[in-house]
């Protein structure tokens, strides 16, 4: 035994490690007779249904993997995230994501004072400003209602906005509250994004949200130059005040860049950026385009799921049973990715935004003691709506690797269509598919079934499903901001529990900082090259050969243009 603790060595590990044979050695199609299992695998919660009965798991995998998370000191490390302890040790901060969707009256420390006070006077502010600019009471420089905002931000301070706007855009009661304005989002400093987001729209009627937790974020902040220069050329320099807001955890750098602190929404370190969404970094951009109250309700969504997670048993608590079935299939199973599968373009935007908070969170390689783990943790997320992915990825899911997927659906359509004389609604038709293919996964179809069906013998192999891939599916109500609240929260817990199990720190992401420090020096070389003509130096030959050939072709454009925004 090593003087730290990695889970790898404990029993229950072990244990799942024998037992995987015996799992083996069973079909999916053998485990789907036994009614009795299947039951069991049926887990419903605020009117959620999680069937994970086509998973290569018996009642006594679920026993074991329980056992593991004792272990793990799951339940404990759960309450030392709620109890607001340092749990990210290596940023020395507590993860309170949870605390921003709490209710008013309830109580979350962080560092002996209690933060939902701070979290409801963001809230009220929020409330109270995108109030104002909804019904037309704070305007622009020029007199004018602003009614487009566009959110700049990357990663966290993007993906979980966008997300949530993408799944609110078809619901009637948002499309209701949103009528007659837009909402953009401005991530990549490719000034291609520049350029099509500023497309069409005004400056004088434009409000430009910049969203950065440290305010220093490269592509942010050139972003952010890039549309206040956007602004004040047409409106000039003063009208950045009417036009320009902000939300970090960083106020002296907003002041410094020239937004008024009064304009600033606060967040605080104790807010991971990939799980923001719920603090000003999503409320401030959705409320702009959907009203407060309906943002308030995906607030209540998430709110459900936190209390469900901290409190219900873990036999029947969902983020932990899903948390528990990624850790068999990665580290038993040996399957390192995970198929994000709605069946609702609404959550188009779902799977990005899960592999954000599930890979920078748990793609690590050491253990939160900094002890080289012998295993591999995270997972290899992707996924696309159903049923779109079928018609592209799907062959290798059915006949090629091993990827256990999440079926999401949702029983009532945000915009349901029927045609007369079809055999079924447009929603129906959709949802065919999503029973459809987890079946189609765990029993696969046999040569003796092809050869029964006459298929000629040299197309029986090409023919042939072997089944026994496992899938998991959950089935929403509806797709209402609530219900987007309690998706985005079981997902965030679910890659918690996972990041607990593995003994890793889920909430620090110190592999992002190597290229961007690259990038700096990359920066510096072509600034002394293009006004100093200072040759390529201090790289390798690879990079010196290609830098070079850069600066060469792109020769022409001299240094010291004057500024230029797109134009298309
Ligand atoms: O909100 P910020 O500070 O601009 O950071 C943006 C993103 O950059 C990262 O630090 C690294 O990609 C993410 O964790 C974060 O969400």
């Amino acid at each position: 035994m090593s003087s730290f603790f990695l889970i790898s060595e404990t029993q229950p590990w072990k244990d799942l490690k024998a037992h995987v044979e015996d799992i083996k050695k069973t079909h999916l199609r053998d485990l789907l007779t036994d009614d009795k299992r299947c039951q069991s695998m049926l887990i419903e919660f605020d009117d959620i249904l999680l069937d994970y009965s086509r998973q290569q798991a018996t009642p006594e995998t679920i026993q074991r993997l329980l056992k593991l998370a004792e272990a793990a000191s799951l339940k404990e490390n759960i309450n030392r995230m709620y109890s607001g302890e340092h749990i990210n040790s290596t940023e020395n901060r507590s993860v309170l994501h949870v605390a921003l969707r709490a209710s008013r009256d309830a109580v979350i420390q962080s560092d002996g004072k209690n933060v939902v006070p701070e979290v409801w006077k963001v809230l009220d502010k929020i409330q109270e400003f995108s109030e104002r600019v909804r019904n037309g009471s704070w305007v622009g420089a020029t007199g004018k209602a602003l009614k487009d905002v566009v959110a700049i931000g990357i990663g966290g301070s993007f993906l979980g906005p966008l997300f949530v706007h993408t799944a609110l855009q078809t619901d009637p009661e948002a499309i209701e509250s949103a009528r007659g304005r837009q909402l953009r989002f401005l991530a990549n400093v490719d000034p291609i994004d520049v350029a099509r987001n500023i497309t069409g729209l005004n400056p004088e009627t434009t409000l430009v949200v910049v969203v950065s937790k440290t305010f220093t974020t490269a592509e942010t902040m050139l972003n952010a130059r890039t549309l206040r220069e956007w602004i004040s050329s047409a409106l000039g320099p003063s009208a950045v005040a009417k036009h320009m807001v902000a939300v970090s955890t960083n106020l002296t750098l907003v002041e410094k860049f020239g937004i008024d602190p009064n304009n600033a929404f606060a967040f605080w370190d104790w807010v991971g950026g990939r799980y923001s969404v719920c603090s000003a970094v999503g409320v401030l951009p959705l409320s702009l385009q959907y009203g407060f109250s309906v943002i308030e309700k995906f607030l209540n969504g998430a709110s459900s799921i936190d209390q469900h997670f901290y409190s219900q048993p873990f036999e029947s608590n969902i983020p932990v049973l899903l948390g528990l079935l990624s850790i068999w299939n990665v580290s038993f199973l040996g399957y390192p990715a995970r198929a994000i599968l709605p069946y609702s373009q609404a959550l188009e935007k779902l799977a990005p935004h899960i592999q954000q908070v599930s890979m920078e969170s748990n793609g690590k390689g050491v253990s939160i003691d900094g002890v080289p783990l012998p295993f591999e943790a995270g997972e290899i997320d992707f996924g696309e709506p159903g049923t779109n992915g079928q018609h592209s990825f799907y062959q290798l899911i059915h006949q090629g690797r091993v990827i256990p997927c999440d079926f999401i659906g949702v029983v009532k359509s945000q915009q349901p269509v029927f045609l007369k004389g079809e055999v079924v609604s447009n929603h129906d038709e959709l949802m065919s598919n999503f029973f459809a293919q987890p079946d189609a996964l765990a029993y696969g179809k046999t040569a003796d079934q092809l050869q029964k069906e006459n298929v000629s013998p040299h197309l029986i192999p090409h023919k042939t499903f072997s089944g026994n891939r496992p899938s998991l599916s959950l089935l929403l109500p509806s797709l209402k901001a609530y219900n987007i609240g309690q998706l985005l929260a079981i997902y965030e817990h679910r890659i918690a529990v996972e990041g607990f199990i593995w003994g890793i720190n889920s909430f620090d992401q110190w592999g992002v900082e190597l290229g961007k420090s690259l990038a700096t020096q990359v920066r510096k070389q072509l600034n002394a090259s293009r006004t100093k003509g200072e040759p390529v130096q201090g790289f390798n030959f690879s990079t010196t050969t290609m830098l070079n050939r850069y600066l060469q072709a792109s020769s022409d454009i001299p240094a010291d243009l004057p500024t230029a925004l797109p134009k298309i």
